[in-house]
């Protein structure tokens, strides 16, 4: 990961360094080691991390070994003051960079170690001259270092911010899907209307309000009649269509906030009311089984007619709790059928009991 930067900078190093070498009058000895580690080193260490397990622990190990490196090479040439200081900005900016300021006093650490490793072989000299062109070269191999390093700086931070706009569309976009996901798993697909879980839920919450706010609230459990004949007589699909035709029947009369119309089963529907009566519901009902009745349903050119039975139960009179209420209602709209069919039915105790039943019903 960093041996672009090793590599480019130790090059340039090269250039400046050999001025200082130069100057120096140094033997072949010196040229050849100051080749290995300025141009052969860096690719030697990029091998290293790139085939270690943990590369990105190889590499921090490297960095110290760089340190190590450059500050035996510091404390050779007797520490020429611009060379040592470029060479020790540039193994801590580096460390920083890639440990942090933890990673400084390691940084200081290898520098300071590779000074003390070369004293012990042969003593320390302290030559701090440096030709003025080396001087030069020096602060404009550091100026460019750290150039480098803020416009890479610069770019991670545009690349950073343009991840998180792509991030944070990604999440609306998944927030949108999962809002349509819920959307979905709370609706019948054949009619649109909401299903029996949805209802199952909302009746829970919107009872829990109606009892704290003192409102009424009632259910009409709607079921087609004959509806098996239907579908013998003139297939599934129209048996579908005639399904729909009443489900936009049902949508159009509770379009008021907080009604809802839902499809509780096969050929079945059930109305909640919030804040409407059981003599409002037993209206409402009425409408919608005349206006069923009348309505002649098309399917694939063939007319179709039936009638509805309707069971209607509320709250308070009927019940107090969700699934009582939904019991009663369906105790009404059993009635209806063993009435005839074609008819509302308000639940009552009697029913509830079964008295008000006719003996088939027993
Ligand atoms: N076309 C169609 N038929 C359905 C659907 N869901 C349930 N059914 C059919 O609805 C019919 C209901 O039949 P039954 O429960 O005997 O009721 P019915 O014939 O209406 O008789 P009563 O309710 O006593 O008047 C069954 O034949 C189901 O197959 C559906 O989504 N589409």
């Amino acid at each position: 990961m960093n041996r672009r930067y090793r590599s480019l900078f130790f090059a340039l190093g090269f250039v400046v360094l050999a001025t200082h070498l130069a100057y120096l009058q140094a033997g072949p000895v010196m040229w050849t080691l100051l080749v290995l580690q300025l141009l052969a080193y860096p690719q030697l260490a990029y091998w290293r991390a790139a085939r270690a397990e943990d590369s990105l622990r190889a590499e921090m190990q490297n960095l110290l070994i760089d340190g190590v490196l450059l500050g035996a090479w510091i404390a050779v040439w007797g520490m020429p003051l611009w060379i040592s200081f470029v060479l020790f900005v540039g193994v801590c900016v580096n460390v920083v960079i890639f440990m942090g300021m933890p990673g400084l006093w390691k940084g200081m650490a290898a520098v300071g170690a590779g000074v003390a490793a070369v004293a012990l072989v042969q003593g320390l000299s302290f030559r701090p001259h440096t030709e003025l062109h080396t001087s030069l070269l020096c602060i404009a191999l550091l100026t460019s270092y750290l150039l480098f390093f803020a416009n890479d700086a610069y770019r991670r931070g545009v690349s950073l911010r343009e991840s998180r706009r792509q991030l944070g569309e990604q999440l609306a976009e998944i927030t949108k899907l999962q809002a349509q996901l819920q959307e979905q798993a709370q609706r019948d697909p054949l009619t649109g209307l909401h299903n029996r879980r949805f209802l199952d839920e909302a009746l829970e919450r919107e009872l829990a309000a109606c009892t704290a706010a003192g409102l009424p609230l009632t259910l009409v459990l709607i079921d087609i009649d004959h509806f098996k004949r239907i579908n013998d007589t003139y297939g599934h699909p129209a048996g579908d269509e005639m399904i729909r035709q009443l489900a936009g029947l049902l949508r159009e009369r509770v379009r008021d906030d907080g009604l809802i119309a839902c499809r509780y089963g096969g050929e079945e529907f059930l109305l909640m009311l919030p804040g409407t009566t059981v003599a409002e519901a037993e209206a409402l009902a009425e409408d919608i089984r005349a206006t069923f009745e009348s309505l002649r349903v098309v399917a694939d050119g063939q007319a179709m007619r039936t009638t509805l039975s309707i069971g209607v139960a509320g709250f308070p009179e009927h019940g107090a709790r969700a699934q009582r209420l939904v019991l009663r209602a369906d105790h009404a709209l059993y009635a209806a059928k063993l009435r005839g069919r074609n008819r509302v039915v308000v639940s009552s105790d009697e029913l509830a009991s079964g008295r008000a039943l006719p003996a088939a019903a027993h």
